[in-house]
């Protein structure tokens, strides 16, 4: 169990992003842009996938770091908040996620 959050993460990466000494993945890969940052994500998503079919739990919850510091330094390439996933996460726990679907727009069954 820890108190580590999301957003504390996502304070790290903020800060590191700027570092220009090369002592900073986070800055590496942040200036390659939100593209490059993009495919990485989708690489790290296709590992943590194999790891939940094929791999154990430590390579499970590895991958899954992974995955989810990739996707945080992508949202601050784009200027998208932590708060603002949060926030929708939140709105999403007023109902089902059947409802939720039904209320996209443009989605068929709704
Ligand atoms: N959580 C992470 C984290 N998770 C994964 N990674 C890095 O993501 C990379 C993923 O490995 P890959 O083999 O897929 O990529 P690679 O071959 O190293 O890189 P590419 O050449 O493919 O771009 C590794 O270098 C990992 O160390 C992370 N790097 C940083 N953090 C956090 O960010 C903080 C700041 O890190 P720096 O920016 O490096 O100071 C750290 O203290 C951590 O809290």
């Amino acid at each position: 169990m820890t108190d580590f959050s999301l957003t504390d993460l996502e304070t790290i990466i903020a800060d590191r992003a700027s570092v220009t000494d090369g002592s900073s993945y986070t800055a590496k890969l942040s200036e390659k842009g939100v593209s490059h940052v993009a495919k990485k994500l989708g690489e790290e998503a296709v590992e943590t996938v194999i790891a939940l079919v094929s791999e154990d739990e430590k390579r499970v919850v590895s991958e899954s770091a992974d995955l989810i510091y990739h996707l945080l330094v992508a949202l601050r390439l784009r200027g998208v908040p932590m708060s603002d996933i949060l926030a929708e996460l939140g709105r999403r726990t007023t109902m089902t996620g059947l409802e939720e679907k039904a209320s996209r727009p443009g989605d068929p069954t709704s």
